[in-house]
């Protein structure tokens, strides 16, 4: 029986199952959904500690961060292992997701002290300025399952260190990462109210949670209930931060080594199951090598066993959920109706246990403006564009409305930096899988995919902290 976190209390709400999606016969716990009525307290129990928090020792900040961030990786295992049963992730990813949030926390301990801020001559004679930063304040947090340990420490790590107060709601599908990651909180020693984790599901609880009495909303998910927000952020006045989806494209060059464009291509559509905004999921490869590149990839991954998160030899584990499951093959039916050939997988597995298998799915002859090509999937299927050159693979990359990473194989410079500059995306990958980043470095995209300042490193200043411009006649 796990509890929401209020005020420094623990407190029950309604019990709900966390269901293991590679046999959903194992239940891990029950985890308790909160009503409206708990985010209004923790809210107002978030506000109660702000000042306090805000203004309290820099150094007590800055211990309970490390101490943290040091207890998630000496867990490494166990969370890791917690991970894979909650979410489908195989345990190498798990391993390497807890271990990145474990290095957020620490990131975060270390910026407490690194302050930035700027004293200046004013225009006028005898008048000094301070240019400061201060927290903005109560921060709501909400977050998706398909990262329930790193998203969560990327948002709650910086929100705390620059002197917030939290009010923290993972997703329904992932409540146990989340859990524990407040328990380790909660025991580090945080002032009651300073962290608040309340469960549930988000059409209940969101309005609350993004309504008066908050000063911003840090929110990664879907693009609809993105932009609810944003519109519930113009009405009542805070400030907001949306990490939303992607159709992330790798382009696949005649000059590229094609052994390493196959495994960008396979890492980036299909690891993590392909539940990653920032995945691979079109891949518009040059006339000249399409053929050739398409034959390795299905070689390498006719190699992938897709299986139970936690047995050794699985390198793809399941879909998050049947829901997802079904949208995954809704999308490949009809991407076929509209003319694309599936030369690889997609179907429903079965495997020992109940689980939610699907055969990653690789579809050919695909063009522009079919929906596969327009829409997030966000599970393990790709698609293939035959394109005539760079200029053609260049405005086909961005001809789409999300913007948050892109990637080109090549080994021409000329190219490669033409890409950089000319992608419309947060994030450009050159001869790398365009999922999988850094934890110290802006994290974001442009167009649909993102609104409002970048995250993670010490960019994640720009929404936590709000900027003070005091005048001074000494
Ligand atoms: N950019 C990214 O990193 C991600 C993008 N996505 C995209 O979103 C799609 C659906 O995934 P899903 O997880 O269902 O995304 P959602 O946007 O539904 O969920 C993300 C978070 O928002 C919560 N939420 C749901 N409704 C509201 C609301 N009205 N107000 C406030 N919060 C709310 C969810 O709660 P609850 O768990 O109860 O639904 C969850 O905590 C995916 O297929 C993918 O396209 C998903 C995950 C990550
Ligand atoms: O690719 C990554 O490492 C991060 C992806 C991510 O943040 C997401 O899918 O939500």
């Amino acid at each position: 029986m796990k509890h929401n976190l209020i005020a420094g209390e623990w407190v029950a709400g309604t019990p709900s199952p966390n269901i293991n999606p590679s046999d959903t016969s194992d239940v891990i716990d029950d985890y308790h959904q909160a009503e409206p009525a708990h985010v209004e307290r923790a809210i107002a129990a978030a506000q109660d500690a702000l000042g306090p928090w805000s203004r309290g020792p820099l150094q007590q900040r800055a211990d309970i961060l490390d101490r943290v961030g040091a207890e998630i990786l000496q867990r490494l295992d166990e969370l890791a292992d917690l991970l894979a049963r909650e979410e489908g992730k195989t345990l190498r990813e798990a391993r390497g997701e807890v271990t990145r949030a474990g290095h957020i926390f620490r990131f975060f301990a270390g910026e407490v002290v690194r302050q930035t801020g700027q004293h200046l001559d004013s225009i006028r004679p005898g008048v000094e300025i301070d240019i400061t930063r201060e927290p903005v304040g109560v921060v709501s947090l909400i977050t998706p399952w398909n990262f329930p340990i790193a998203i969560p420490a990327w948002k709650i790590a910086p929100a705390l260190a620059y002197g917030n107060t939290v009010v923290f709601k993972p997703a329904d599908l992932t409540p146990g990462c989340a859990w524990a990651l407040a328990e380790m909180l909660h025991r580090a020693g945080l002032p009651a109210g300073v962290f608040n984790l309340v469960m549930g599901r988000g059409s209940k609880l969101g309005s609350t949670l993004a309504g008066p009495g908050v000063d911003a909303v840090s929110f990664t998910g879907s693009d609809g209930v993105g932009r609810g927000i944003l519109r519930a952020g113009a009405e009542h006045g805070f400030k907001v931060q949306l990490e939303m989806g992607g159709k992330n494209p790798l382009v696949v060059l005649a000059d590229a080594d094609l052994d390493l464009a196959a495994d960008c291509a396979l890492d980036g559509a299909f690891y993590a199951t392909g539940q990653r905004c920032t995945a691979s999921s079109r891949l518009i490869v040059e006339e000249s090598v399409h053929d050739a590149f398409v034959e390795l990839l299905k070689e390498k991954m006719a190699r992938q066993v897709v299986g139970d998160a936690r047995a050794s030899d699985t390198t793809i584990g399941p879909v998050v959920d049947d829901r997802q499951l079904q949208s995954n093959l809704a999308h490949l039916a009809r991407a076929q109706a509209e003319g694309a050939t599936l030369v690889a997988g997609g179907e429903r597995l079965q495997r020992g246990t109940n689980g939610f298998y699907q055969a990653p799915a690789l579809l050919t002859e695909t063009t522009e403006n079919m929906q596969i090509n327009q829409e997030e999937v966000f599970g393990p299927v790709a698609s293939v564009l035959r394109v005539s050159g760079f200029d053609e693979a260049l405005a086909v990359a961005n001809g789409v409305r999300f913007g948050l990473a892109a990637g080109i194989c090549t080994t021409s410079l000329k190219h490669a930096s033409r890409f950089r500059r000319d992608a419309q995306a947060g994030m450009v990958m050159v001869n790398l899988p365009t999922a999988g980043v850094d934890y110290h470095v802006p994290f974001g995209g442009r167009k649909g995919s993102s609104h409002g300042p970048r995250e993670q490193g010490s960019y994640a200043a720009e929404f936590y902290t709000t900027v003070k411009t005091a005048y001074v006649r000494p």
